[in-house]
């Protein structure tokens, strides 16, 4: 299977500091990858080169079926194309509903006087309903987004993002100050997101790497250090002597 998306060699020093160091690696299309690692391995910077905010100095990073180079294009080119990313906190309208945070990210005319006409029809509402059933939000539609939990608000903007129907979904660390019980419905979320999609998730939580279930990615150094279910990682000496017997 061709990949979706294709790292080659791609290094990136900040100041003469290596944050990425030659770093290969592809992910499939519907493909649900971890990518893990201690602090400063790269893992974050690697999300910024994806998505375009930093340019690596060397190497390649390609996409789709034409392997067409992005880092030819800019950071809302590389969205267009079908990368979206969901940051750690949630960035939502803390004031509007549900279902008008869900509107104002439906893919809408873009030209100036396009945007200024434009109304939800009812077929975008009823697509907003869809996407609030998807991430778990039906029942809260007309709720304020500031009065959400805050598993909930993740929820939301992974919705948002949905609506601009990505082919890649990046996730930086979604466990991060959920409950138990959100962070077990996040995964079964992101698992079943990622049967129709990519989805790579940034995650320091062991527990919820495990309940992905899915092929792991270790980032040392910026740089692959193993690669391959969890059990198998885990049982790497280099990955036990770096991050997971400290
Ligand atoms: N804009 C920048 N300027 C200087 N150094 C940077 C910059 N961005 C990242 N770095 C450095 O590059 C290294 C890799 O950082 P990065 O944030 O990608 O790691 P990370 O794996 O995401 O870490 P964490 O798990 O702590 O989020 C770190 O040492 C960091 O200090």
């Amino acid at each position: 299977m061709s990949a979706l998306l294709e790292v080659s060699g791609v290094s990136k020093s900040f100041d003469g500091f290596k944050a990425i160091n030659n770093l290969s690696f592809a992910i499939a299309e519907r493909e649900l990858r971890a990518i893990i690692g201690p602090n400063g391995a790269g893992k974050t910077t690697f999300m910024d080169i994806v998505t375009g905010k930093t340019r690596p100095d060397s190497g390649e990073v390609r996409w789709g079926e034409n392997s067409r180079s992005l880092l030819r294009m800019s950071e809302a080119q590389i969205a267009r194309a079908g990368i979206g990313r969901k940051f750690q906190r949630p960035t939502v309208f803390e004031d509007q509903s549900v279902e008008a945070n869900l509107i104002m990210a439906l893919k809408a005319p873009r030209g100036p006087f396009a945007v200024l006409r434009w109304r939800p029809s009812a077929g975008s509402r009823a697509r907003v309903q869809d996407l609030a059933a998807e991430v778990g939000l039906a029942g809260q539609i007309r709720r304020k987004a500031g009065e959400l939990s805050h598993g909930q608000k993740q929820w939301l903007e992974i919705g948002m993002l949905l609506a601009q129907e990505p082919r890649l979904l990046l996730v930086d660390e979604p466990a991060a100050g959920m409950t138990l019980a959100e962070r077990e419905q996040t995964t079964t979320l992101l698992k079943r997101l990622a049967e129709t999609r990519a989805v790579v998730v940034v995650e320091h939580d062991m527990e919820f790497v495990r309940r992905l279930n899915c092929k792991v990615t270790v980032l040392h150094q910026g740089s692959l250090l193993a690669e391959g279910s969890l059990d198998h990682v885990s049982a790497n000496p280099d990955v036990i002597e770096v991050y997971l017997g400290r």
